[in-house]
């Protein structure tokens, strides 16, 4: 049975069960007999990647991993798209201070994610471009649904993925897949991304998808936890300890790039072009 109540403290497993009560931005319901969450991103209408949400996300994995969550559904309140990626607004025209706090988050938010000790799944029930398929990607398994888009798509815009969004890509796809998508800023069909290995299976609508996260997730609680989370983090370290000892250095890139004239051409172009749609 799925409890959802809202609620403006943080409190006990049993008695927070929404926990962006302020905002709303994010959306948590746990299950109070298997105490799996379900965390859905609930900024209208395309789960842009702003400050707040990142933050919204980053406070609940924080909770999360301190309430000893056995295991996390990722999706999004929205039906067409999981995440529409980086917020392009917060890149376009910031100030200094405002762009190293909104990359330092997405840093923050990104290194919870990925290291999370419990499994983690994501229930991609939409479009999922650039920072969306990094969300994804950074969850132990990909269930999508048909019809729609996910890859890094940075490149078409005149960016660049950062280095830490190309290593999700290539732990996953492998070397020369992902050498080939990021230099096209390839953008994958459902059934193609589940050819190249992206994503791990297709559901064929929510209720498919939901099910299908809930018997990965009961797969996963199966298998000695602690035991489990050593193998995921063995995995992840190399690529979590290049970002983690070099962020400082990761967000000057950052910083150094989302200034140039041509990057910020290149974004005004594209907000307009989605305006006009
Ligand atoms: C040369 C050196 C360079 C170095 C570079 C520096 C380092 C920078 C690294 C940055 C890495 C970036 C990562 C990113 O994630 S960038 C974001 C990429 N995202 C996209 O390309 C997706 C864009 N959106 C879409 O394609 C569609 O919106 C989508 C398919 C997701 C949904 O389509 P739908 O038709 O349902 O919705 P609309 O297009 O009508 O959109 C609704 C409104 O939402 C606005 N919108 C969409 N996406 C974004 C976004 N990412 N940020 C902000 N706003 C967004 C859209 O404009 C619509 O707004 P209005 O309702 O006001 O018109």
């Amino acid at each position: 049975m799925f409890v959802l109540r809202q609620c403006l403290t943080l409190g006990t497993k049993s008695s927070i069960r929404n926990f962006s009560a302020t905002t709303n931005l994010v959306n948590l319901t746990i299950n109070e007999d298997t105490g799996v969450a379900i965390m859905e991103l609930n900024k209208p209408p395309v789960n842009s990647l702003n400050y707040e949400l990142l933050e919204a996300m980053h406070r609940t994995l924080v909770k999360l991993e301190n309430e000893k969550c056995p295991g996390m559904i990722l999706t999004s309140s929205s039906r067409s798209t999981f995440s529409a990626g980086l917020d392009l607004l917060e890149m376009y025209k910031p100030t200094v201070d405002k762009a190293r706090r909104f990359w330092s988050m997405l840093q923050n938010t990104w290194i919870k994610l990925y290291s999370t000790p419990y499994p983690t799944v994501a229930a991609i029930n939409g479009h999922s471009p650039a920072g969306g398929c990094l969300l994804a990607m950074s969850c132990e398994h990909r269930i999508m649904v048909p019809d729609k888009m996910i890859g890094l798509n940075e490149t078409q815009l005149g960016i660049v993925a950062p280095q830490w969004f190309q290593d999700c890509m290539r732990n996953i796809i492998g070397e020369r897949q992902a050498e080939k998508a990021l230099i096209a800023g390839r953008m994958f069909t459902s059934e193609e991304a589940l050819k190249i290995g992206l994503v791990d299976e297709l559901a064929t609508d929510k209720e498919d998808l939901m099910q299908k996260a809930h018997d990965f997730l009961d797969e996963q609680m199966g298998l000695p936890p602690l035991a489990r989370s050593v193998v995921k983090v063995g995995f992840r370290k190399d690529t979590l300890s290049k970002l983690i000892n070099g962020r400082e250095a990761d967000i000057k890139m950052f910083l150094d790039n989302v200034f140039q004239p041509k990057v910020q051409e290149s974004l005004e172009n594209y907000i307009q072009m989605l305006k006009k749609k």
